[in-house]
């Protein structure tokens, strides 16, 4: 079983770079000046104006509590593929493809995924701060939501790392996984990613 991986929090053209050479399946831009990773739109536009994410490498704009026009201006600029919307109550796309995105555990006979469909879902942790903080979910829970689900395409993200991404592909059988601490060393200070992490969360993915 292959499963894809999204980088999310990129920063640096390097990163960027690395993430298109080494096949990886998405990228995520953090919009929202509250994460270490977040960049305002014109520096995320002058990142992608430098190494510009190649065909089949996803774009994904990461938004926290935004307003519709945020959203539709930012995938306007940066041409994103999706976009991930991560708020208080649950929220769809406004009007744009989005990924679904849960947090914490709610009761998987009340979980159905919202109209307009979403693109898929993720699984994350409900953390203070919205996410990002390399904290994992239930992952019992997340695999009984993965069955739950389908054939909604299901991504599992939170606290993944080169150590636990095979344990977490066993465990949750998700479509993908979705990583931001785990991508980069101990001390980032603005997502700088670690190319030997990426390699190995691939390398897991890939059953390798
Ligand atoms: O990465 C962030 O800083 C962030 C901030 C606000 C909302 C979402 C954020 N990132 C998303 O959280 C998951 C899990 O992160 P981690 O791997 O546990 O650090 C990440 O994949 C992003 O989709």
């Amino acid at each position: 079983m292959s499963v894809k991986l999204k980088v999310c929090g990129v920063t640096r053209p390097q990163d960027l770079a690395a993430c298109a050479e080494l096949g990886v399946d998405a990228v995520g831009i953090n919009l929202w000046s509250g994460s270490r990773r977040g960049l305002t739109l014109a520096a995320a536009e002058a990142l992608l104006a430098e190494v510009r994410p190649p065909p089949g490498l996803e774009l994904v704009g990461v938004f926290v509590e935004p307003t519709a026009e945020e959203v539709r201006r930012a995938a306007e600029v940066l041409q994103l593929d999706l976009v991930q919307i991560v708020g208080a109550q649950e929220v769809t796309g406004f009007g744009l493809p989005y990924l679904w995105v849960v947090r914490g555990t709610p009761a998987l006979a009340e979980l159905r995924a919202p109209t307009p469909r979403p693109a898929r879902a993720l699984l994350d942790a409900a953390v203070p701060g919205y996410g990002g903080a390399g904290q994992t979910t239930d992952w019992g829970w997340a695999a009984a939501a993965v069955q739950r689900l389908a054939p909604l395409e299901v991504w599992l993200a939170g606290g993944i790392t080169p150590a636990n991404a095979a344990l977490a592909i066993q465990q949750v059988r998700p479509a993908g996984l979705d990583v931001a601490s785990g991508t980069e060393l101990p001390g980032a200070r603005r997502g700088e990613k670690d190319r030997a992490a990426i390699e190995r969360l691939l390398a897991a993915c890939r059953g390798d």
